[in-house]
Order: structure tokens, then sequence, then C-alpha cells
């Protein structure tokens, strides 16, 4: 096999000497141009004899072949209760080796490589990745107005930062240039970076050694990120075409800097511009989120980590990540046998299969083979996220598209398809002329499906403006309009609920806003495999709610009491999910508050 195909890659441009990494281009010169003579002789010098040493980082990915197992899998093993297997359709995956229980931890990794996010730039250290409180000490470096430490990172991280300050503060403008992402940009550099010998040496990348593992964490080395998988063939021309401009002026500030050690013969000297595009490549295909920690609910960094990178995805997982500072970890989510696949979710599991596999196809750029997408639609809980009620008298089934039912369909077959019920089998056809007599919905699911998209949209956008009390009156009225039509678990109606909770606590109505909320809970509960954090997140709001109540002036003690339990009850199921996703809970001071007499 052609060690391109093996590595997934099509590499386009890429010429096959530039692919074995001795091939310097045409851009290096563009960085030169304002170079004295004698400093491009000294940089031409040395690029003759890097050409004999240097091993690029898209000659290091063909030869490990993403097919491969990555380098420390043998470490990985020793720690944690799973092995790589392949998968048809789905490539790599961890197979457990033996039962793994709910809880359990199944990976611990430290990122290769990570970077706040620029909409988080100053909440996190960039070298621990420690919340910055607001008003704490940090250090913020004015070259760049990008690096931002800790008091304790400060002293090495700065040390390390000075060296490559200037290319950090050049991202922002190449980015704006490129029409390219800041962020993508500022971890593509951050993982080249972590290539470099001098950083190995300082220590800077954490507390292990790379290629090691210690106290059940896997500290990770460059040529595991080597051994990833990367969709480059599948990205889109316009994203590819951003990226090698961004990449281009990366590199040529990368070669305008003068280090005079090591670093400039493995880094400055050696990375091509296809090395680059292929770290962001790289990237798109595997970097997690992390950062949500603390009081923090959204993600604030992205990381690289090789070893989770070995999770496939499932739109019904049974493994959730969190990461604390540096270190993401893995747990299952319930029990998983031994033999069976260990998946985590890469998206939104709480939409219709075509969306689901519509995201993963453009933004990830594979086409989901799970257990949830692969199951027949008749059967599984995907059909009652976009099923309507079949309005046949007694009959009380399903009807869904029969374009769903297909692997792929296209959106003009999805519109024109006809709508079949998974009980009495009556078939609507929007080709054929409907019933004379009859004007009602029931008879055309897909006009009621996109009168119903239209409202949801146009009372978001009233919500959205936070006019909460027209908001809730829009979101109460579409609810009701589509209740009994849609099913209880449709994807529309799912949507109205927490804008809806939201407006009813916004407005103080905490007695409306916990009715919400529970249908929230027992949506999620229906289509979610296991315990998740966002489950955690409605039932706290829940116990919230009643906790409020509880606190009513002029309540009954009868009715405090029983507010007083429901909130107990709520924020125990909080403790035994955050257990289970997170190893640790944070509720145990919000229990013994709402401890019922
Ligand atoms: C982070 S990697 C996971 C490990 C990967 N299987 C490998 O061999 O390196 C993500 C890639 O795995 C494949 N993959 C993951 N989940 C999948 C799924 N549910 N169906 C099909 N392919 C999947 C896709 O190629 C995806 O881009």
């Amino acid at each position: 096999m052609d060690i391109k195909e093996m590595a997934g890659l099509s590499l386009g441009s890429t010429s096959a000497t530039s692919a074995s990494g001795l091939d310097f281009r045409d851009h290096s010169s563009a960085g030169m141009d304002n170079l004295s003579e004698s400093k491009k002789r000294k940089k031409q010098k040395k690029k003759k004899k890097s050409k004999c040493v240097a091993i690029s980082i898209l000659d290091q990915l063909h030869r490990n072949g993403a097919a491969s197992a990555l380098p420390s899998q043998k470490l990985a093993e020793a720690i944690f209760p799973w092995k790589a297997a392949n998968i048809p359709n789905r490539g790599r995956s961890a197979v457990a080796t033996r039962l793994i229980k709910a809880g359990e931890v199944i990976v611990a990794e430290q990122a290769v490589a990570f970077v706040t996010l620029s909409s988080y730039r100053t909440a996190l250290c960039h070298a621990c990745c420690q919340d910055l409180v607001e008003g704490s000490p940090r250090y913020e470096c004015s070259l760049c107005s990008y690096a931002v430490y800790c008091l304790e990172c400060q002293r090495d991280a700065l040390s390390w930062h000075k060296k490559w300050c200037h290319v950090v503060a050049s991202i922002k403008n190449i980015a704006k240039q490129a029409s390219c992402d800041e962020d993508l940009l500022h971890l593509v550099l951050a993982l080249a970076l972590s290539k470099s010998p001098s950083l190995k040496k300082r220590g800077v990348l954490g507390e292990g050694f790379v290629g090691t593992s210690s106290d059940g964490i896997i500290y990770p080395c460059f040529s595991d990120v080597m051994g990833l998988q990367t969709h480059h063939d599948k990205a889109k021309a316009d994203w590819k075409a951003a990226v090698r401009k961004g990449c281009e002026s990366l590199r040529e500030a990368i070669t305008q800097l003068e280090l005079e050690d090591e670093d400039e013969e493995t880094i400055c000297q050696t990375l091509t511009v296809e090395d680059l595009e292929m770290l962001a490549a790289l990237v798109n295909t595997n970097a997690h989120g992390m950062g949500a920690q603390g009081p923090r609910n959204t993600d604030s960094a992205l990381g690289i980590f090789p070893f989770v990178s070995m999770l496939n995805h499932s739109c019904r997982p049974n493994c959730c990540f969190a990461s604390d500072h540096k270190i993401m970890y893995v747990r299952a989510t319930r029990d998983v046998p031994k033999g069976s696949e260990l998946c985590v979710s890469y998206i939104n599991s709480y939409e219709p299969r075509a969306t689901r596999k519509q995201e993963l196809a453009v933004n990830k750029h594979f086409v989901c083979c799970c257990e949830r997408c692969m199951e027949p639609l008749h059967l599984s809980v995907d059909r009652f996220l976009e099923g309507c009620i079949c309005q046949v008298k007694g009959c009380g089934g399903v009807l869904i598209r029969t374009a769903s039912k297909k692997e792929s369909s296209s959106e003009a077959d999805v519109a024109l398809s006809p709508w079949e019920c998974d009980l009495c089998s009556s078939v609507l056809d929007p080709g054929l002329p409907s019933p004379a007599k009859s004007k009602a919905f029931g008879d055309k699911p897909w006009e009621l499906v996109s009168q119903a998209e239209g409202r949801l949209v146009a009372a978001m956008a009233v919500y959205i403006e936070r006019r909460f009390k027209e908001a809730r009156v829009l979101l109460e009225q579409f609810l009701a309009d589509f209740t009994g039509k849609l099913h209880p678990l449709h994807v529309l109606l799912f949507d109205a609920l927490t804008p809806l909770m939201n407006c009813c606590r916004a407005l103080g109505d905490a007695e409306e806003g916990s009715r919400i909320c529970r249908t929230i809970i027992n949506c999620l509960e229906k289509v979610s495999s296991g315990p998740t954090l966002e489950l955690a997140n409605f039932y706290y709001c829940l116990g919230e709610m009643h906790a409020e109540r509880a606190d009513t002036y002029g309540l009954s003690r009868v009715l405090a009491k029983r507010h007083m339990r429901l909130a107990h009850e709520a924020f125990e199921h909080v403790e035994s999910i955050q257990n289970v996703c997170l190893g640790k809970s944070t509720m145990a001071s919000r229990l013994s508050k709402q401890k019922p007499e």
C-alpha cells in the first residue's frame, strides 16, 4: 500500500521531495528579504547542514503511518484498561481488556500542546492551564500582548516564551490576513514547538517527562502526535487555502528568528509550510476542548492528547472527558464489558441522525458508523427526534421521512421524501395532492415541521435579545401549538425548553421553571445513554429552583420542607453524576445545606 494512503493523506500540492523533508521551498526566501547578506549566508550554511540530519514532521508522519500503534502504546497499555485494535469503518479503536466499571479512568493524559482560546486569553495561565481568578497576580507579556502566566509559572515560561514571542505576536495579524482561525494557528505553533529539544530540557512541558507515565498519567511525546489521523484531503478548499496562507506567513515569521541554538536547526530550519499545514489538519481532527473547570462551564482551551484521540466517536458514548488543568481524564460513564469499544461523543447527541451525520461529515470529515447510527431507524430513539405523531384515529404511531431511513440522501431527496407511519404504515407524500377535505398539518408533516422551524427561529430571535417576557409568550405558544403533533422528544420541542426555562427563571417563576426543567431531564434521560455533565447541569438548575421556592416568603412549612427535599434529591443526582464523570463532586456543601429535616 502507498504510504500516503496508509496515513490517510492526499497531499495535494506537496511534492515528493518536500514530503521527505529535504526540500526548502521558495516560501523560505520571502522571510529572508530583510536579512543582511551575511545573515543570509549564515542561514544558508545552516540549511545545508540540516539537510543531512533533519527529519520533517511530514516525514515522521509517513514513517509512523496513521494506521499503526502510537509509539507510546505499550506504555498506555500498561496503565490503562484497553488496547488499540482496528475496527472496520472506524479505524483504530480503544477496546476494553477487562470489565471497566462506571466512573473508572480509562485515559489520563497530559496535553502535548495546548492553547487558551482567544476569548479566554486572560482567564487561564498559558503554561499550567490554571484558572487566573480576576484580580489575581499574573504576568502578561507586553511585547506580544498574548501570553499570560500565573506567578508560579512566570519565570520558566517567560524564558521559553521570549524565544518565540515575536512569532506569537504576529499570529493575530497573520490570521486576519489569511482569514484563518487565530486559535488554530496558535495551536499549530505550540505543537510545532513541542518538538523542541530545549523545551524538553527545561521541563516547560510539565511535571512528567515526555514519553513516560507516572501516577497513572501518561506524558506522550511528539512522535505519538505524528501517529494520529488527519483528514487533510477531505477539508474544504477554502479552509485549505486559508490555512496554507496562514502557514506560509507563520513559517516566514519562524524562519526570521535567529536562535543560534538547537531549536534553530530542529525547528526554524526544518519546518516546511507543508509540515505546518499537516499540523493544522491534525489539530482539526484531534484537538479536544479543555479548561471547563471550576465555575466555568465551557471550553476555554484546546489541546492535543494522542491517547484520548484513540477514542472513536459514538452518538451513544460510554465514556466522557473532563480536563483538569493540562491533564485530560476520560472516564467510563457506564460499565463496559471486556472486548467492547470505548467511545466518547464529539458532538451534541440530542440531534436527529441526519443532522449529527451532517455535522460529523462537514466538520470532522467522516461518515459516522456508530452503533446508534447503524441501527434501523424504525427501531431507534432517533425516529422520535425527527418524528411527527400519526394523526390517523387511534394510531399514535410516529411518522418519519422515508429518506431518513436511507444511508445518504441529498437535501432535495429529503425535502421531497414521503413520510411513513411506523405503526399503521400510512404514507403521506408531498409529491401527491393531499385529500381535498383535509387542511390539517397531520396530513402534511413536512409543512408542520417547516412551520415549527419558522416559529422557533422567531421566538429565539426575541430570546437572544433577552426580551424574556415576550420570548416566554412566544415559546409557550410554540409548545402549545406543536405538542401532540411533533413527537414529545422532537428536537424542535426540546430546543424550545431550555430558553423557556431560562425565561421563567429570569422572570422569577421558579415553579414553572422547575416543571420545564423536569421535562428537559426526562427527554435527556430517554435519549442519552448514561450520565452526562449536561444532565448534571439540569439537575443542578432543578435543585436551585426548588431551593429558591423553599425560601419563598410566606410559604407554608409543609411546602417549604417538600421543596427542600426535592432540592436535596436533585443535588444528590448532581453528586452521583459528577462522581462518575469527574471522579469527584462539588456538591458536598450544597447537600449539607439542603439536608431535609
Ligand atoms: C480522533 S480519531 C479516532 C481514532 C482513529 N480511529 C484512528 O484510527 O486514529 C477520529 C477519526 O476516527 C474515525 N472515527 C471516529 N469515530 C468514528 C465513527 N463513529 N464512525 C466512523 N469513523 C470514526 C474518523 O476517521 C475520525 O476522523
